[in-house]
């Protein structure tokens, strides 16, 4: 039998510069409290002397997300934290973009739809048509861009307002194969998730996999990462891979490469509707 769902159940996450008695504030005013600490993790990163910590409590009373923002913010004031804090329950809303590969794409929607994904895709944008008719079957609205030099801000634009009008806190690249302008990855920083297909930093930029059959790679792979200005060089959340050897084309390399990118962007967007993905500079610690 399962056992009753709290009332309340929130994750706060947080980094600051390590000091003693950071963990025991945080565990003694969610005691005093009487919030039950249901999940742990930290993180002090030897170079940085910067800690982080994920911690997940809950209790059969309902509290307000708000209300219990203001209730730690004094708490968390003197540690100098970046902090934030959300709700373990509410699925995470998010816009995907796509271009003409589908199959990261089709592996997001069938995640999502059978619940194996806290996600809840509220749209999805292409600058072609091709995966309309996929996307609406699942019930979920499609909006095909023009993407053009002259367009590009605008349907940037178009996106950030459809994002804050569906409540959209995350904004996936499933294979969209155009590249942010510098302002967009400012409007969507820490908050847009690509996967590139290969194992970065090795092969960024266009058709990765002609890099590497040019190079006779004997692993291929794929790397989930933050969307920064400087392409293909943000913060890595995720990668994966296997092994491949000379008799493969860079057609076959694509083709054994699509089940890798498929996994790893779903590792990755998981770990972010979690939060148990903290950036730490140009890295990130992942949380179990
Ligand atoms: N600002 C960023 N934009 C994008 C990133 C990124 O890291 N920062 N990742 C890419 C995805 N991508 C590889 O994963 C990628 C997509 C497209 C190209 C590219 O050169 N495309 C066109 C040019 C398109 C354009 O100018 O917009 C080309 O083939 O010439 C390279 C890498 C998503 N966007």
């Amino acid at each position: 039998m399962e056992s009753p769902r709290p009332h309340s159940d929130f994750i706060l996450t947080f980094a600051c510069p390590d000091r003693v008695g950071i963990v025991a504030a945080i565990a003694s005013t969610l005691a005093q409290d009487g919030w039950t600490i249901t999940e742990s993790q930290q993180y002090a990163d030897p170079d940085t002397l910067h800690f982080f910590m994920r911690v997940r409590f809950a209790a059969d009373r309902d509290v307000e997300l708000e209300v219990m923002r203001a209730t730690l913010a004094p708490v968390l004031e003197p540690f100098d934290m970046d902090w934030d804090l959300h709700d373990a329950t509410a699925p995470l809303r998010v816009v995907v973009m796509v271009s003409k590969q589908g199959h990261v794409l089709n592996n997001l929607l069938f995640h999502a739809r059978q619940g194996q994904l806290p996600v809840e895709i509220v749209a999805v944008v292409s600058n072609h048509p091709d995966w309309r008719d996929t996307v609406e079957w699942h019930g979920i609205e499609f909006h095909q861009i023009q993407v053009t030099p002259e367009t590009k801000r605008d349907t940037e634009q178009f996106v950030i307002d459809l994002m804050d009008s569906r409540g959209a806190e995350a904004l996936i690249l499933a294979r969209y194969m155009q590249i942010l302008t510098d302002q967009m990855c400012r409007d969507v920083h820490g908050r847009a998730i690509n996967i590139h297909h290969s194992l970065l930093p090795s092969f960024k930029g266009a058709r990765p996999y002609e890099q590497a059959h040019r190079h006779g790679v004997k692993v291929i792979g794929a790397t989930a990462h933050y969307v920064t200005a400087d392409l293909d060089e943000g913060p890595i959340i995720e990668q994966d891979f296997r092994r491949v050897d000379h008799r493969s084309s860079a057609a076959e390399l694509a083709a054994m490469g699509q089940d890798l990118e498929a996994r790893a962007l779903v590792s990755a967007v998981r770990a972010h509707a979690e939060h148990r993905v903290l950036l730490n500079g140009m890295k990130t610690v992942v949380f179990d």
